[in-house]
């Protein structure tokens, strides 16, 4: 049972997409065309951001500061969820991150593409690159003792990325303003200097536990939950002076 602090405190936003031409063709010959403007609702304008400036650390921004219990420099960080697409061990078709922590507030990784991570023939689809940036990235919580979840982020695509590479991955938080933390990150090919096949920025915003408790579906949430091992991981982001 949830607890009651728990409980749903903002309504899901999922968007239905209809899963085929056919239906997409389907749903826009139905659609309902009005020239009013439409309603400026959270659905229809979401969140309004500026865009590009927001991955650019703000001039009063702080540097990102490693936290004195961070994992020692070469230490793997381990994976903060068994399920998850990025760094889960339990995820048949994750890409199984293995992250080190670096001396600074960085990191560094490795990822092999597999077949199953295919775009076009024998190459890697750009959003499972995404998603290995995304995670290097997100893993970068580990040494500020935060939780924290992407809320932007930006790819270039630099060069094609062939099955069976390994990319090699390395991420840095650049800064941190309030709850914003600003990061980068490079994959290269070749080797840990070779040339740099994709690179991101993205801006990852601090959340509490109930980020999770509170929008995770109830299943894997009360899994999570009565897994002590779980909890203790959650709860070492949480503390952060
Ligand atoms: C028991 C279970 C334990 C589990 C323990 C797991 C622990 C470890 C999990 C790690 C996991 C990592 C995994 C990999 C990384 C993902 O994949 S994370 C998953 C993908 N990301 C998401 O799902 C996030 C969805 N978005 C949201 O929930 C909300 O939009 C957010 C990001 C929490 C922000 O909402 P909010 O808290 O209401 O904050 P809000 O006031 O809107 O914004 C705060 C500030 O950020 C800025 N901001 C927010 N969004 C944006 C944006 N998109 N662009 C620009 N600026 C923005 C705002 O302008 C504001 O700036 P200031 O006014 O302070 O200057």
């Amino acid at each position: 049972m949830r607890p009651a602090c728990h409980a749903r405190t903002r309504p899901r936003t999922g968007v239905r997409v209809p899963s085929s031409s056919s239906a997409v063709n389907s749903a826009v010959r139905s659609a309902h065309v009005s020239t009013a403007r439409p309603r400026n609702t959270p659905e229809t304008s979401g969140r309004h951001h500026p865009p590009k400036t927001s991955l650019t650390p703000p001039p009063g921004a702080g540097a990102a500061v490693r936290h004195p219990d961070a994992p020692a420099p070469g230490e793997l960080l381990g994976s903060h969820y068994g399920q998850c697409f990025g760094c889960g061990a339990d995820q048949a078709h994750g890409l199984h991150l293995e992250i080190r922590a670096g001396e600074g507030v960085d990191v560094t990784a490795e990822f092999r593409v597999r077949p199953v991570h295919q775009g076009a023939p024998g190459l890697a689809h750009g959003g499972v690159l995404s998603t290995a940036l995304d995670e290097t990235m997100g893993s970068l919580c580990w040494l500020m003792h935060t939780i924290m979840v992407t809320g932007r982020l930006e790819t270039d695509f630099v060069r094609p990325v062939p099955v069976d590479t390994v990319l090699h991955l390395s991420a840095t938080a650049s800064a941190v303003q309030g709850r914003k933390v600003f990061t980068r990150a490079t994959g290269r090919i070749g080797g840990p200097d070779g040339p740099v096949a994709v690179r991101a920025e993205a801006l990852f915003i601090k959340v509490q536990v109930e980020h999770f408790t509170d929008h995770g579906r109830d299943e894997e949430i009360k899994a999570a939950m009565a897994d002590p091992d779980q909890v203790r991981r959650a709860r070492a982001f949480e503390v952060n002076p």
